[in-house]
């Protein structure tokens, strides 16, 4: 009887459990979202209606897989390509539009004085989205997805890496590295003087190249190795990724995270000796140095801050950075860094390639300043104005980031709207740049003379072109990114001219950043060495 009455406990026990765990279902995926849908059609935002579990999913993936089943026609129209849902909804819904990611509801929201709101004047009151498991696990733990106190102080530890003085100085070596680069382009060149280049694959080459630099600085060579178990480890995020996710998957002992784990353990080793190293070095510097006298000041003072060593003079002085921090801010600046500046590089060479007049423009412009052959030094740089404007409107037509989230910590007002605490706002940083009401009418042509007057006079409003994002948790390699786009761009102006390749075709894409679907090829051509006609004449 006693055994009965037991088992019966037990079955009303796991009944109760389960009819629990039922309303909790129902209320998350079928209650909240239709309140939270209604609390916004009051307002007057609607969006396409939300499906139990999956949202919208379903809708985006099917939109954007047809936008991209073939190439578009040479021009900047990309947004119905791109973010073809977005395009889609907008027309009908207007804006601010409701989207369902799962059971988590985004508002897209593309008017400049609401994002101001989001991103500067009340950016206390939101918060980064916390990324996908996988994503996170390719971005590392570092400042792109720290929050609160920590991110606070490792931005403050970090930042002097990026101050333009200390980029500066970086300017000698970023140089030669292009040199280099064009070198091997012009040894692959046929007797007409002509090659074809897949240019985003070298220029992933050249960018991972620097970023290497600014992270390590004279640990260069050891550095390297670290970001190349790095890239092995993203490799096998990356194919995750692609795979059909499911939660927790990541824990178990499968092949591909056994190699993760085993590439985390080789990082950290790797990492934890290159910081002995540093530590011992510096030591045996300082020691030098106050034997020698001043010679040697001036030498420390000449070598760039980087990433490596400023973590490593903080974790000196603060116990709260430990290595595995040094590890996720790597990987952090490693993900953040490459492949956005390398798609700023492919993206403008395609659009000089398309546009000749501009690649003339340009080209007079680095001849006059630079010189036929000099690496441009740091001085000619700032002097290359036409260019800069070129790299703002590659930058505004083809942002390699094309939307950024941030989730509402707190229900909060957004202009006149109620905003629900942990709704999330999608910001459509390619919409907001191709919108006509800012730009005007020729908002989709590449008309880079329209940042003649700066990057404020641009557009009607100062908040319309945001592709470093803006406010606090602004881009902290923007500085080091147009610097080395600059420099690479000069160089290559100075000894090519060049155009698209019959093969390309026009198809911007988005896997994360925005790229070439079919890659980039461009066709160079040698130019003459005015500096060698003068020579031989
Ligand atoms: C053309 C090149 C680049 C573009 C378009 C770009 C774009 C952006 C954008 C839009 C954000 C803000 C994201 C948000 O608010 O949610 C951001 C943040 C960030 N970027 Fe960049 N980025 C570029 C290059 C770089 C480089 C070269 C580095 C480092 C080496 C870098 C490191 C970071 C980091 C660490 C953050 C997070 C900052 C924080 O939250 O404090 N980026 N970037």
């Amino acid at each position: 009887m006693e055994q009965e009455l037991l088992s019966w406990a037990k079955l009303v026990l796991i009944s109760l459990i389960v009819f629990a765990l039922a309303v909790k279902v129902f209320v998350l995926l079928w209650w909240r979202p239709r309140k939270i849908e209604g609390h916004f059609s009051k307002q007057g935002i609607r969006g396409p209606p939300y499906h139990f579990f999956i949202g919208n999913v379903k809708e985006v993936v099917g939109m954007m897989l047809k936008a991209s089943s073939q190439p578009m026609p040479f021009s900047h129209n990309i947004l119905p390509r791109v973010l073809s849902f977005y395009h889609h909804w907008k027309k009908i819904y207007g804006a601010p539009f409701l989207v369902w990611f799962g059971p988590t509801v985004r508002l897209a929201v593309a008017d400049p004085d609401l994002i101001r709101e989001v991103f500067s004047s009340k950016s206390e009151l939101y918060e980064k989205n916390d990324a996908h498991p996988l994503v996170k696990q390719l971005e590392g733990d570092g400042l792109l997805s720290l929050k609160g106190e920590k991110w606070a102080h490792h931005r403050k530890i970090i930042a002097p890496t990026f101050h333009m003085e200390n980029l500066k100085l970086l300017i000698p070596v970023m140089g030669s590295t292009v040199v280099e680069m064009v070198e091997k382009w012009s040894a692959l060149m046929s007797e007409s003087g002509e090659v074809e280049i897949e240019v985003s694959d070298w220029f992933q080459t050249l960018t991972e190249d620097v970023i290497t630099r600014a992270a390590f600085g004279s640990s260069y060579e050891d550095g390297k190795a670290i970001f190349k178990l790095q890239t092995q480890q993203m490799v096998l995020a990356a194919d995750a990724f692609q795979k059909v996710f499911i939660p927790g998957y990541r824990f178990l002992p499968t092949k591909r995270n056994l190699n993760s784990w085993k590439f985390d353990k080789e990082i950290k080793k790797s990492l934890i000796k290159l910081i002995d190293k540093r530590k011992e070095n510096s030591t045996s510097t300082s020691s030098s140095s106050s034997s020698s006298g001043n010679n040697n000041n001036k030498m420390e003072e000449k070598s760039p801050k980087d990433l490596l060593g400023l973590m490593i003079q903080a974790s000196e002085t603060n116990n709260n950075i430990t290595v595995k921090d040094i590890v996720e801010e790597c990987k952090s600046f490693f993900f953040a860094g490459k492949q956005t500046t390398s798609n700023l590089l492919t993206w403008t060479t395609v659009l000089l390639a398309m546009h000749p007049h501009w690649q003339v423009q340009a080209r007079d412009e680095v001849l006059r300043v630079c010189g036929a052959r000099d690496i441009p030094t740091k001085d000619d740089v700032v002097k290359l104005k036409t260019l800069s404007m070129i790299l703002n409107e590659s930058l505004r037509l083809y942002p390699p980031t094309i939307a950024t989230i941030r989730r509402a910590k707190t229900d909060v007002e957004l202009g006149n709207y109620k905003i629900p605490r942990g709704t999330e706002l999608l910001i459509p940083i390619l919409a907001v740049h191709h919108d006509q009401a800012t730009w005007g009418n020729d908002a989709n042509e590449f008309n880079p003379a329209r940042f003649s007057e700066g990057v404020a006079r641009a557009a009607k409003h100062p908040v319309s072109f945001i592709p470093f994002g803006l406010g606090v948790r602004t881009c902290i390699g923007q500085n080091l990114a147009v610097l080395q786009a600059k420099l690479a761009l000069a160089i290559i102006l100075q000894r090519f001219s060049f155009r698209l390749a019959p093969t390309y075709q026009h198809a911007p894409t988005v896997l994360m950043l925005l790229y070439p679907q079919y890659g980039a090829p461009i066709i160079f051509q040698r130019s003459d060495d005015p500096d060698e006609h003068y020579q031989g004449s």
